[in-house]
């Protein structure tokens, strides 16, 4: 059986992978009487009188809110709302058994921005966390930037944060083996949405200086009529200019990294990058490239999103551990600061010794990872 049908099979099986499961007993009149009527009036009377009372006596310091619109799922494109209810509860569950923190997959049916905003405000009160999924680009920077200006709870977009904080992390172990320096290197940044735009600014933000960025037209060129997210981009990166489409640019680059579409990376042009070549093809399900014909093209380090290859470069390692430390900090923002930390921690979480082609970064499946991210944004978060 196909892990494509074995999977449809689990989820059938299961009927759901989430439940909500009661933390107190409600077996007697006493214990009704506490966590029901008369008295759970007495916390409600608190709260209205003090809403921070809220994290005393709710649940809302663990609660976050997994929420899609359901327009770039994965790399299967708008699939609408109801089809990413599979991620959604799946992102729940990690959120849960990496984390121990409470999510709720939250699907919406509008693609209007003002529209989702205003109905993740009018929810959030709920909420100690707001996760944005697999919404498109451009839509999904406007939704966060208005988010952030109206509430006072951390808002994470996962598709741009959580997957250039991972990018970076492997992007730092992988430049260790090759000896090269993050300010020396050409990168090519294929995908110029979510996840393409935040990857592109953090690698900036740590000290990268040649990042071309393309998307389906190829170069981000102000000439292509960009919106103004991509003309931003446009303006920020591509120091020398260069024109044309992916396979014209990747020629001599040290670096790929796509977050675009599957197979849109052929051998030839792998053939045409730099000694030593990274690749990491990172759009879910399929790659831009399957690891073995990048291999047979003469790269040296591969990633993908998927489990089953090595090298799992998948926001996974990051979104767990950065809403733990930013809920126990209760951190009203997620800053470039708490970025930067959950990166070089799960960098750092490749000891020297362990270091090679096939272990850039650690499994998804180490528990003691996402501590070692939530403690990093936790501190960076207090800072
Ligand atoms: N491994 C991981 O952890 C993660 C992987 N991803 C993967 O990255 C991909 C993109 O996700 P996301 O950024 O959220 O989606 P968006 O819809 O926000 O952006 C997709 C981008 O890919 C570009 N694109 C599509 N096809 C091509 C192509 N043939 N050549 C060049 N660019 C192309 C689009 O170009 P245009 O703007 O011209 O339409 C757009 O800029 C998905 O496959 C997703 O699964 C995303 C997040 C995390
Ligand atoms: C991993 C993930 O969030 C994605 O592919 O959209
Ligand atoms: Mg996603």
């Amino acid at each position: 059986m196909s892990i494509y049908d074995e999977a449809l099979k689990f989820h059938e099986d299961v009927k759901g992978k989430i439940e909500v499961i009661s933390r107190v007993e409600v077996s007697n009149s006493k214990e009704l009487s506490l966590a029901y009527t008369p008295g759970v009036a007495q916390p409600c009377i608190e709260i209205h009188k003090d809403p921070d009372k809220a994290y005393k006596y709710t649940r809302k310091w663990n609660t976050i809110a997994v929420i899609s619109d359901g327009s770039a799922v994965l790399g299967l494109g708008d699939i609408g709302p109801l089809a990413s209810l599979p991620v959604m509860e799946g992102k729940c569950v990690l959120f849960k058994k990496f984390a121990d923190v409470d999510a709720f997959p939250i699907v919406i049916d509008s693609k209007d921005v003002d529209e989702i905003v205003e109905t993740i405000v009018k929810i959030s009160k709920s909420f100690g966390g707001i996760n944005l999924e697999d919404i498109s680009a451009p839509r999904c920077f406007e939704i966060e930037e208005k988010l952030k200006e109206r509430l006072d709870i951390p808002v994470f977009h996962d598709d741009q944060h959580g997957t250039a904080i991972v990018t970076l992390a492997a992007l730092k172990n992988a430049l260790k083996i090759v000896g090269k320096k993050i300010e020396n290197i050409k990168i090519i940044v294929n995908g110029a949405g979510a996840a393409g735009t935040a990857i592109t600014k953090l690698l900036l933000k740590a000290g990268a200086k040649n990042i071309i960025v393309c998307d389906k037209k190829g170069v981000l060129d102000p000439e292509h009529n960009l919106d103004k997210y991509k003309l931003e981009l446009s303006k920020i990166t591509n120091p020398n200019k260069e024109k044309g489409l992916l396979k014209d640019v990747i020629k001599g680059a040290d670096v790929f990294i796509g977050v675009s579409a599957p197979y849109v990376l052929t051998k030839d042009m792998v053939k045409s990058m730099n000694k030593d070549a990274i690749v990491f093809a990172m759009a879910n399900p399929t790659p831009e490239i399957f690891p073995d014909e990048a291999k047979e093209a003469g790269a040296r380090i591969i990633g993908t999103g998927r489990s089953d290859f090595e090298n799992q470069i998948n926001n996974v390692l990051a979104f767990p551990g950065v809403f733990r430390g930013a809920l126990d900090a209760r951190a009203k923002k997620i800053t470039d600061d708490m970025k930067l930390a959950a990166a070089e921690a799960i960098a750092n979480f490749v000891k020297e010794d362990e270091l090679n082609e096939n272990y850039i970064i650690p499994k998804a499946f180490n528990l003691e990872v996402q501590k070692k991210v939530a403690e990093a944004v936790y501190k960076a978060a207090i800072k």
